[in-house]
């Protein structure tokens, strides 16, 4: 465990820990010291009538008590402050390597497991110097000098003592080879559980809406159940070894005490000795009964430590030795093909946007649309084929110059629990208050701080709760306008807005499109007859890319879908006294 623990801290951090270990060894091995003088001051305490140097045993026993009391402080602190640092470095990595990992990682769901390993496994970390190491230290020091001591008193209970350890390893060593595995699968079960409650918490409108909430949500219930059974197995397969080890310690206790009894009854040994010995035999084994529980927290804080090292192992998508910069703003794709899970998603994908135009993606739902939009703004690297930015492949660019290049909205915008203002700003925290003013505009957002209690300086709660969903998304659509990127990819950014805002917003976007180069993902085809270029994706592939005007001229796949929603278009309710019944029709 602190071989692991020392591999994931950094240079600086991995010395205070060494420090902080040397100074628990130290106030250990002091400690036993100590204790190993206590029979020889007690025993001169008692005899003082007959001993030559009663003062000079208790000084030397006091002399190492103090000691062990001052290294034991310094000990403490050191472990402290290693666990401090071990935990703001272990904080400090996560996050970097987090910020080097694909985002696609992100869009899985990976929420709780993230939250449990910051939250739960760095706090256990922070803790292990000062509350698991020292403990430890002393369980295994501490009497290690304890038998020295007994050595030079008695060597009939020295050997009796000795007699049990290699009980007590073996003991300890079932503990771990047959705890090991179910302790895991219970920590694994733990955080199944805490990632549904989590769940359980988020999803409450889903729930209620479906009549699952409460003790019918039973996959919460589920995973409880897991956690408990694998908690209750993991206790069941350690119980034995630990008993043995309790066992095999009460073994060793009675049979020093029994050498000492003898060698009394032999005359080789004065009461008040053996007296004295005694006390110094339950001072040996006292520490030792701890490794029964610290067997249980050290075996848990070293699987908290390899999941960790599982998610800072993960490899972070590969960064070039010598970035390129693009030489201009067209963007190309060729041949561009993606797989998951064996499955092709995205499959021969060709065309070019050029700079300054507005270019659409449509298609069914499905059909890779926003695959295609989070493969162009590099969440993951393409299977197959290449996109090239102004001549460079993405690959090539470094990552501030893609942020720099790209900006991207999703369907799903929630803005982070800070003002209306900040959130703006995000997009370019350099911006003019005239940038910002303009963005606003562009989008209606400048209405929607009129209308807010605290205009601008209006919190939006966590996830823009405080906002509706086409609030938001005007949010999110200011603040890429805001960014000023070459290439602009908006997935599906007009469908929560009310026809009125959406003309507003499709106006700035054909504005937007004379300088920067746009990718617009919808279903609604509004800007269709405005836009340069329209690529039909179907299953995966480019089915069509051309003009509207071509493309309608031609059958296929667009007329299709254009025919399609302009049929959806043309629905109208009937009245209730042309149609019995109350439902709705199109022609
Ligand atoms: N990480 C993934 N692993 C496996 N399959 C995936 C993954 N991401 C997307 N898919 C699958 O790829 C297909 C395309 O999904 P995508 O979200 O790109 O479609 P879309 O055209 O944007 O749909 P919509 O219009 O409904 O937003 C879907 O069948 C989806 O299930």
């Amino acid at each position: 465990m602190i071989a692991a623990l020392l591999r994931s801290l950094q240079p600086q951090e991995a010395a205070l820990l060494r420090r902080a270990l040397l100074a628990m060894a130290a106030s250990a091995l002091a400690q036993g010291l100590a204790l190993g003088l206590l029979p020889m001051a007690l025993a001169s305490a008692l005899e003082a009538a007959t001993a030559r140097t009663p003062w000079l045993w208790a000084a030397a026993f006091g002399g190492f008590a103090g000691l062990c009391l001052w290294l034991r402080r310094r000990a403490q602190l050191a472990g402290y402050r290693a666990g401090a640092a071990a935990a703001r470095s272990l904080n400090l990595r996560i996050g970097r390597h987090l910020a080097r990992l694909p985002l696609e990682w992100f869009v899985e769901r990976r929420g709780a497991e993230f939250n449990r390993l910051v939250t739960h496994t760095v706090a256990q970390i922070m803790s292990a110097p000062a509350h698991l190491l020292q403990p430890m230290a002393n369980a295994l020091l501490t009497p290690l000098a304890l038998l020295v001591a007994l050595w030079c008193y008695d060597l009939s209970m020295a050997l009796a003592a000795l007699a049990c350890l290699p009980l007590l390893v073996l003991f300890y060593h079932w503990g771990v080879r047959w705890g090991g595995q179910a302790e895991q699968h219970s920590e694994a079960a733990a955080g199944e559980a805490a990632a549904r409650v989590l769940e359980y918490l988020r999803q409450q409108p889903l729930l209620r809406a479906s009549g699952r909430n409460g003790e019918g949500f039973s996959l919460l219930g589920a995973a409880l159940q897991q956690q408990r059974q694998a908690q209750r197995r993991a206790h069941w397969r350690t119980f034995p070894a630990a008993l043995g080890l309790v066992l095999a310690l009460q073994a060793g206790y009675t049979a020093v005490l029994l050498c000492g009894l003898y060698a009394v009854l032999g005359g080789s040994l004065g009461a008040v000795q053996y007296l004295a010995l005694a006390v110094l035999a339950t001072c040996l084994v006292e520490p030792m009964g701890a490794l029964v529980n610290l067997g249980t927290s050290l075996r848990q804080t070293r699987h908290g430590l390899d999941s960790l090292r599982q998610l800072l192992d993960l490899a972070p998508l590969p960064e070039p030795a010598w970035p390129q910069v693009p030489a201009d703003r067209r963007l190309e794709v060729r041949q561009l093909g993606l797989e998951r899970q064996g499955r092709a998603i995205l499959q021969d994908i060709s065309f070019t946007l050029e700079p300054g135009s507005l270019n659409l993606l449509v298609g069914p739902s499905g059909s890779g649309k926003s695959s295609l939009l989070r493969l162009l703004a590099r969440f993951c690297d393409v299977s197959h084929g290449a996109i090239l930015l102004g001549g460079v492949d993405l690959r090539q660019l470094s990552a501030s110059q893609r942020d720099r290049d790209i900006a991207l909205m999703f369907q799903d915008c929630p803005p982070l629990a800070a003002s209306l203002l900040d959130n703006l700003r995000l997009g370019r925290p350099e911006a003019s208050e005239a940038q910002l003013l303009d963005a606003a505009r562009a989008t209606g957002l400048d209405r929607l701080a009129q209308r807010l209690p605290q205009g601008w300086q209006t919190r939006v709660g966590e996830g823009g709760v405080s906002l509706s969903g086409g609030e938001r998304q005007c949010l999110a659509l200011a603040r890429v306008m805001l960014k000023d990127a070459t290439l602009i990819l908006l997935d599906e950014p007009t469908a929560a807005l009310d026809a009125i805002s959406e003309a507003r917003v499709n106006q700035s976007l054909r504005q937007l499109a004379r300088k920067h180069t746009v990718l617009l993902a919808t279903h609604k085809p509004t800007l269709a007859p405005c836009a340069g270029q329209i690529l039909v994706l179907d299953q995966g592939r480019l089915a069509q890319h051309g003009s509207h005007s071509q493309l309608m001229a031609a059958p296929g796949r667009y007329r299709q879908l254009f025919h399609e929603r302009e049929a959806i278009n043309r629905w109208r309710l009937r009245t209730p006294s042309s149609v019995p019944q109350r439902t709705v029709h199109h022609d």
